[in-house]
């Protein structure tokens, strides 16, 4: 197992495994404190009309190794667990499931891999646990970071998934600000993630068509967060820790969420495509705004000082536009790119949208990612000619000033 229990960001971590041959997950009956969850192995959902997606595959039993998950195949010829045992671990952070890691391989053709110690399950059986990870691992799109494989041992629970080279969302909505070392964010770089972002919750979201593909528990999303969106080598959006509500003991699951927690959500702690929209709804501000919403900065470690980058996003976004000054919510860095702010102001409308206090009000992600995709970039040309007019409005300092995440 990891020696050391470090979440220390950038803190390198030696890690070696104890191997076992056996697995103790707890058993216990189900009861008024520990309900059963229903898992998807017996789920058949019809997602389009003739085409049939058998959720849940059936597990086979392979305790104290890891288990290459649907799709991870291919890395199961690139590395197994011996090259995990040998590699350093650098702390990413730690979240609702518990510490993450980067663990960079030496020679092999996958360098990293990223480690999650699963923590604070729900008394589940083996055979709940590994089907609820494989029905995750069957969930496939473009958009979508699944896990590739999982290692359980009496001591440890571990979750392997695919190193994103670009970081998360948060990190590149609000790093670096101030200072020489930002990147900034353009528009249709914002607009490529808000899409792609809405692709993958779709997804998602068409696989709860039925009532018991909704019971089955890997889907909705349940924690979309900025940290939760990451960005692969080229920037494109991954949606990662999708379907893991479910396997969390109650208190930690409520837990979860934090950042983007619907009302009804707070009242009755329960999941649904209509709280996955309005966390939407919330990234979606984040993305315009270039603000932390309060509860999000608190979160990640009080991120978003400097000159009122915490806000109460959703009241003041509303009271914007109740008072008419719309375009001035808009983050600095994109409201300066004017050809951009018809649509800006869209998806500015959309957002408000997915936060209708009342979920019925809320659309579906399948509309909302119709509407998003509506919503066209300005052109590369039209792009620099407002990074110039940018340039000169930097120099008069008028951005909007937040930190990143995780103390970064
Ligand atoms: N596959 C990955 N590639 C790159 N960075 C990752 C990956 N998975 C997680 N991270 C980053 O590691 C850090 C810790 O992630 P973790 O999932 O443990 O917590 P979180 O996303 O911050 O919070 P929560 O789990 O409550 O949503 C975050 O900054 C996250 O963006």
């Amino acid at each position: 197992m990891y020696q050391k229990d470090s979440t220390e960001k950038g803190t390198p971590v030696s890690t070696s495994f104890e191997s076992e041959s056996t697995v103790e997950i707890h058993h216990r009956e189900p009861d008024d404190h520990h309900p059963k969850i229903e898992t998807a192995a017996a789920v058949e959902v019809e997602v389009e009309k003739g085409e049939k997606l058998v959720v849940g595959t059936p597990v086979r039993s392979e305790k104290g190794k890891l288990v290459f998950l649907q799709g991870g195949e291919e890395e199961e010829a690139r590395f197994q667990l011996t090259d995990l045992l040998q590699a350093s671990a650098e702390g990413l952070g730690k979240g609702t499931f518990g510490n993450t890691y980067r663990a960079k391989m030496e020679g092999g053709s996958i360098s990293s891999v990223v480690v999650k110690r699963l923590r604070d399950l729900r008394p589940l059986t083996s055979d709940e646990l590994t089907k609820q990870l494989h029905f995750i691992g069957d969930q496939k799109h473009s958009n979508l970071l699944p896990p590739l494989a999982y290692y359980i041992s009496q001591d440890e629970k571990l979750l392997v998934s695919r190193f994103a080279e670009n970081g998360n969302l948060f990190n590149r909505i609000h790093g670096g600000r101030g200072t020489k070392d930002r990147i900034p964010f353009r528009w249709s770089a914002r607009l490529t993630v808000a899409q792609g972002v809405a692709r993958g919750m779709a997804y998602l979201h068409r696989n709860t068509t039925t009532k018991a593909a909704a019971e089955s528990g890997g889907i909705p999303h349940g924690n979309l967060t900025s940290t939760n969106v990451l960005l692969d080598e080229n920037e494109r959006a991954l949606v990662a820790d999708y379907g893991f509500i479910p396997l969390l003991a109650v208190p930690i699951a409520h837990q979860a969420m934090i950042c983007y927690r619907s009302p009804e959500y707070q009242n009755s702690k329960k999941v649904s495509r209509k709280t996955d929209v309005w966390s939407y709804g919330g990234l979606l501000l984040e993305l315009l705004t270039g603000r932390v919403s309060t509860y999000s900065a608190e979160k990640n470690g009080g991120g978003g000082g400097g000159g009122g980058g915490r806000v109460d996003l959703w009241n003041w976004v509303y009271r914007a536009v109740r008072e008419e000054w719309t375009c001035e919510v808009l983050d600095a860095e994109i409201g300066v790119q004017r050809n951009g702010v018809p649509g800006m102001l869209k998806l500015l409308q959309l957002a408000m949208r997915c936060c209708e206090k009342s979920p019925e009000k809320r659309p579906e992600m399948a509309e909302v990612l119709k509407e998003v995709e509506g919503i066209k970039a300005v052109g590369e040309s039209e792009d620099e000619e407002d990074l110039s007019m940018e340039q000169s409005l930097e120099d008069e300092s008028i951005s909007t000033t937040t930190t990143s995440a995780n103390g970064g």
